[in-house]
């Protein structure tokens, strides 16, 4: 079960739930509500679905090689792989990695979400897929391919040919054939810059129509139409059972239920080896960032805490949401004689379309922020929060299930509004790689001019930085870089922190950095920390704080907001299931 601190999870779980990366980067915003392309009117879930399944393809299950590892970004001149969409992917994702959620993590959120936003089944997602830096074996299948072939293509990849059947369809339900890349199939329009798309069937969204269509014999779909059979691949694949396949996911139920499992086990093609995460289910109270920093010459301890809310429920306007924290050092350490408290400073009503997937769940999510001043002789242990809905009736703890949420150290921490980045392009000795072909002159980095807090009793032997980003474009390697901070005897102490600083280099578009202190053979470490906005604008001032009546959880205390969250999103996605929600 999940305990807060678990930073892969909630990296995951924000990106599949909120579409997001810490850094505000969107992948919602690329493909939902099942978007074409600017330019060229493609469906950009195709795109997405395909580049997953070509990723993929690459599996060898007799040695346990390729799968689902971001390999294909170094296969894209295969001639398998020629293709306008598949190159365009390689682009929407390229800001999305991060140390916590691999490039190939990314692909297959892409594939949950293209389904998902186009009336699809939400596949069940799980994360800890490891990168691949260079080009993997062969096996993505081409029409020109004969039966045996793409069988045998599918058995190394894991499937029989009853499921080599079902996902063709479920993958050739969206999207088409371009005259770009197939004129033999599909002839070129009048514009030569606008490919003509000829689609599989009559609708964009994900559904049975591919089936349906395909068994009544009013298909569109060319690689089964094509009087050039030896391109007619579907029709080779339908028909390999005698349409037995075809005819048990005609219906739309079956159809999406089917898809669900077949793309979900796809999705989990990885090379052998490779140990998946959980499940990545949606966590109904969340603790979004927790973190001690120094804003306007004060310390302060911030945090964010995300509720769900049923899409089209009135929300409780009078709810009050309060965050309670005990002291680590002094005489009230422990909540010894009292918590301290204060109330949200923000409340942020997110856009239900964040997700495509939390959306098809009809939830969305309000987000409570805190920022409340911290005196570093007290400092902070651990926190909690209350939700108190005005109606009478006892406000729910949320408390990490009775363990409340710890803050495992003060002694360092990175200091985002004394930091400052800036952005060259035209570096001297920087190169930029588009689609592997190494270019000189249109170079960029991002030179970083870190400010680091130490406490001021404290004397490390060392203060040093961890940076890291896989979102370099072209995916040519990722960052990855350590270097040393120096105690800047300039800059005033502030609150009882020091600064240590120091200069990195980076040429990633969502540097994160590991801070950490070695001090007397103890090591301190502030995990993952985001390097996308450094000044905090708009600025929060702290809110005012009170002596908090509420008490720290005794261990096994557990609470019930978690479990009528958890009922109420699963009675809301049965409810969906029935078409009870729109
Ligand atoms: C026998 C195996 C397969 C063959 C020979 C095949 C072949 C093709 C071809 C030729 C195209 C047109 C590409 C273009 O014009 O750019 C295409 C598109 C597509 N394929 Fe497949 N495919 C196969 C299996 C799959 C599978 C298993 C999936 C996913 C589960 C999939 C997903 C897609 C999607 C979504 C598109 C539309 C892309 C777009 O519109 O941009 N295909 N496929």
């Amino acid at each position: 079960a999940y305990t807060w601190p678990s930073p892969q999870y909630d990296a995951l779980e924000a990106l599949l739930y909120e579409g997001r990366t810490p850094g505000g980067s969107s992948l919602t915003s690329l493909v939902h509500p099942c978007k074409r392309r600017v330019g060229t009117l493609s469906l950009v879930p195709a795109e997405w679905l395909r580049f997953a399944f070509h990723d993929m393809a690459t599996h060898n299950a007799d040695d346990g090689t390729g799968g689902l590892d971001g390999s294909i970004v170094y296969e894209l001149d295969r001639p398998e792989n020629h293709s306008l969409g598949l190159n365009a992917t390689l682009g929407d994702f390229e800001n999305l990695p991060n140390k916590y959620v691999s490039r190939s993590d990314v692909i297959a959120l892409g594939a949950v979400f293209a389904v998902a936003t186009c009336g699809g089944p939400v596949i069940p997602f799980r994360g800890g897929r490891i990168d691949s830096f260079s080009p993997g074996g062969t096996g993505t299948p081409e029409p020109q391919h004969d039966l045996e072939t793409l069988t045998e293509m599918f058995r190394k990849q894991g499937f029989t040919q009853s499921e080599m059947i079902k996902l063709v369809s479920c993958g050739h339900t969206m999207g088409g054939v371009r005259s770009a890349d197939f004129p033999d199939l599909v002839p070129p329009g009048s514009n030569p810059n606008i490919p003509v798309i000829q689609d599989f069937d009559t609708t964009p969204a994900f559904d049975n129509h591919v089936v349906t269509e395909y068994l009544d014999g009013s298909t569109q779909n060319v690689l089964v139409t094509t009087g050039n059979t030896t391109m007619a691949s579907d029709l080779r694949v339908f028909e390999s059972d005698g349409n037995e396949t075809m005819r048990s996911i005609s219906e739309p139920d079956a159809f999406q239920s089917e898809c669900r499992d077949v793309l979900g086990r796809m999705l989990e093609v990885v090379p052998r080896g490779v140990a998946l995460t959980e499940e990545i289910a949606l966590l109904p109270a969340k603790v979004r960032y927790a973190q001690l920093a120094i804003e306007k010459e004060k310390l302060v301890f911030k945090t964010s805490l995300r509720v769900t809310q049923p899409i089209g429920a009135a929300l409780n306007n009078d709810r009050v949401v309060t965050l309670f924290w005990c002291d680590k050092r002094g005489s009230n350490a422990d909540c010894r004689q009292n918590s301290r408290s204060a109330v949200h400073v923000r409340r942020t009503n997110e856009d239900p379309n964040l997700s495509p997937v939390t959306f098809n769940l009809g939830t969305r999510f309000i987000s409570y922020d805190f920022v409340v001043p911290i005196s570093s002789s007290q400092s902070i242990s651990k926190f909690w929060f209350e939700v108190d809905e005005k109606n009478g009736e006892r406000a729910t703890k949320i408390n990490n299930d009775g363990l409340d949420y710890p803050i495992d150290q003060d002694e360092v921490f990175f200091v985002p509004m004394l930091s400052t980045v800036e952005v060259f392009s035209n570096g001297t000795d920087e190169k930029i790689y588009i689609n592997r072909n190494q270019v000189e002159g249109e170079a960029f980095h991002r030179s970083y001019n870190l400010v680091v807090g130490v406490r001021q009793d404290t004397n490390p032997e060392r203060v040093y930085v961890d940076g890291f980003d896989s979102s370099v474009l072209g995916f040519p390697y990722a960052v990855n870089v350590t270097v040393d901070l120096t105690l800047d005897d300039a800059r005033t102490p502030i609150e009882g922190y020091k600064f240590y600083t120091a200069k990195l280099e980076s040429s990633g578009l969502q540097l994160t950095i590991d801070v950490n202190a070695d001090v007397g053979g103890t090591k301190y470490k502030q995990d993952f920390v985001q390097t996308a906005v450094l000044d905090n604008t708009p600025y929060v001032a702290p809110a005012t704080v009170s002596t908090g009546s509420s008490k720290p959880s005794s261990a096994g205390v557990r609470e019930s907001w978690s479990v009528i969250a958890a009922t109420l999103s699963a009675a809301l996605s049965v409810l969906y299931c029935m078409d009870l929600l729109p």
